[in-house]
């Protein structure tokens, strides 16, 4: 499945961050996330794959595009008989977030990207638009710190894991008053806190590299960004954990639905029986094979933003892969209409 298309998603992430950054500091966010699904669309339909969206911009009513359920690639279009045999490939299931941190771009902060996971049909956990409580750490540290210990526990554990001391440790919470509690606990035990606003996928992907200084992410963010997350984490050998969170009280926002006992009827629906299941890593993306592509919008911690020259532009792009077990930095320059000349550097 993946010789290839390792390749193109790469396209796919790169013409969806480029899109966006053009709307980069301009206080659009509207535009720079819908500019960013038509790109990776457009891209992803050239795509020889029977793909399918199970995360994504949301239901086919709210989302005009790359919504879940949607069938993406170029063996999924209406003349598709002329140029495929759509028997011959094996069905995709895809999770896509065009522009992780739409505030981030439009603001013209750090860590946004265009990213998207993929497995085989099935391999994603097709997670609900609810939140998600979440722990990530580095490779050391897998199976040991646990979602259901404590934030001083975890970083006693984290601290012998990875042979420092805690006040040596970083950990990136999501700048939330939801997290109030948890920041001051994880300043009393002694370690650091690094604040976001947006941006926690490439929060929770950054613990599975050494030399990022991020030795974990802890708190509440959105589900699908968790599976997105999970799925790099699966290949990378990190820690991660995420549980779904459905009582508006705790995110202490209006943004998923009016009730507890609502949210938990909707699961229900969903077929989901278990609410407060702890899901990891290889839960959420199960898949044999599994990919990762993203590209970064703006500079984060682990790639460059979009820079633009006359004539072109130059991204920075991850693709990692479990079948090859591969985490490739990808380096590119494009060269639109009428290139000068190209620029190495700043
Ligand atoms: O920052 C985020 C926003 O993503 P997007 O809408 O694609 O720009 C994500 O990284 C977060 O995981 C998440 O969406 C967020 O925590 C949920 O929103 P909030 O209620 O503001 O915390
Ligand atoms: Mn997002
Ligand atoms: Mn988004």
């Amino acid at each position: 499945m993946e010789n290839t298309l390792g390749l193109e998603i790469i396209e796919v992430v790169e013409q969806a961050a480029i899109a966006s950054s053009k709307w980069m500091g301009k206080g659009e966010k509207n535009i720079a996330d819908q500019v960013a699904v038509e790109a990776m669309r457009e891209r992803m339909n050239k795509i020889y794959m029977r793909g399918r969206i199970v995360i994504g911009e949301g239901e086919r009513d709210e989302a005009p595009m790359l919504y879940i359920g949607e069938e993406v690639g170029i063996c999924t279009q209406p003349d598709a008989k002329n140029f495929c045999n759509p028997d011959e490939l094996i069905e995709i299931d895809i999770a896509v977030d065009p522009c992780e941190g739409t505030n981030l771009v439009a603001y013209g902060q750090n860590g946004s990207m265009a990213v998207l996971a993929i497995s085989e049909k099935g391999g994603l956990f097709a997670a609900p638009d609810f939140y998600m409580k979440k722990l990530a750490a580095p490779a050391p540290a897998k199976g040991l710190v646990d979602i259901n210990k404590s934030a001083t526990e975890n970083l006693k554990i984290l601290s012998e894991c990875l042979n420092r001391s805690v006040e040596e440790l970083v950990v990136v919470v999501m700048d939330r008053p939801r997290h109030e509690g948890l920041i001051k606990e994880i300043r009393t035990a002694g370690a650091r806190v690094r604040l976001i606003s947006d941006g926690d996928v490439s929060a929770a992907i950054s613990c599975a590299f050494g030399g990022t200084n991020i030795h974990a992410l802890m708190g509440i963010g959105a589900a699908p960004e968790g599976v997105i997350s999970a799925a790099a984490m699966r290949c990378l050998g990190g820690h991660f954990q995420g549980q779904l969170i459905y009582d508006p009280e705790v995110v202490q926002t209006g943004l998923i639905g009016e009730s507890r006992e609502g949210n938990l009827a909707r699961l229900k629906e969903m077929g989901i029986n278990d609410p407060d299941k702890v899901y990891d890593a290889d839960e959420l993306a199960s898949g044999e094979t599994v990919l990762f592509a993203a590209c970064g919008i703006t500079p984060g911690t682990l790639m460059e933003g979009v820079r633009f020259f006359k004539g072109g532009a130059r991204t920075q792009s991850l693709v990692i892969s479990n079948q090859s077990k591969t985490a490739r930095f990808v380096d590119t320059i494009h060269l639109f209409d009428d290139p000068q000349n190209l620029q190495l550097h700043q």
